[in-house]
């Protein structure tokens, strides 16, 4: 699903431009991914260097890692409000809609960016397009519920996989223990909609579009970054 190293220049760009938004004292959303790997590096680099003091709440294991590598610590949602939260997206539309979780962590990506005072999606120009759909709709689903789940899925019209893990066998477990369906719909006419339908189906726990909660889009580009 990942299509990790091809932008990197873009991805570092979009990511250390995020990083211009934190203050001193914040309570940073952690987002997931290679994108945002670079804004928690930048954050790191901008405590070393500036000493400002910051707090972070990861969105999954790899961004409490990143987060730990660069000595950023680490709060919960129970103890802390979050002032600004900066995460990576698989897609982005003109209305700011956003498919998220290729990297199968969309379900605590989206409690804290939801939460978030600020939320800013960084992503490279690969990710913006005119219309949500051409990426598959993660939905991490309890196991036990697959078969139904995907059942109901197809009824709505889409086409379904559940991941497979790489260098083990059987399905991407996430995070959280669950498997994850990616959904993939011919067309998606209403985001709104769609979010809200995929969640009302039993044993869903979360799905990847996330809609009507993005403050800031910054695009990175080989030479620097603009905004949507
Ligand atoms: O589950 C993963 C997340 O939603 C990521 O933020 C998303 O897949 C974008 O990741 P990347 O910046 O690596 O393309």
């Amino acid at each position: 699903m990942k299509n990790a190293s091809k932008n990197d220049s873009s991805k570092k760009n979009a990511g250390y431009k995020a990083a211009e938004y934190v203050e001193d004292g914040m309570v940073l959303g952690l987002g997931t991914g290679s994108t945002t790997h670079y804004f928690i590096e930048k954050v790191g680099m901008r405590m070393a260097e500036e000493g400002i003091k910051v707090k972070g709440i990861p969105t999954s294991f790899q961004s409490l890692l990143l987060a730990k590598k660069w000595n950023i610590p680490i709060t919960t949602l129970e103890e802390n409000d979050i002032d600004l939260s900066v995460d990576g997206a698989d897609e982005v539309d003109s209305d700011f809609n956003l498919i998220k979780g290729g990297g199968a962590a969309h379900t605590k990506e989206k409690i804290v960016d939801y939460a978030a005072k600020e939320f800013i999606v960084i992503v490279d120009e690969s990710k913006v397009v005119g219309k949500l759909g051409t990426f598959p709709v993660p939905v991490e689903v309890i196991p036990d519920a697959s078969r139904v789940v995907i059942q109901a899925l197809e009824d709505m019209g889409a086409e379904c996989e559940i991941r497979m893990a790489q260098r083990k066998d059987g399905p991407v477990i996430t995070d959280n223990g669950n498997f994850v369906i990616d959904a993939k719909f011919s067309e998606i006419a209403s985001p709104q909609h769609l979010e809200i339908d995929l969640n009302s189906i039993p044993g869903v726990v979360e799905n990847g579009i996330f809609t009507q909660m993005v403050d800031r889009v910054i695009v990175g580009t080989s030479d620097g970054t603009k905004e949507l």
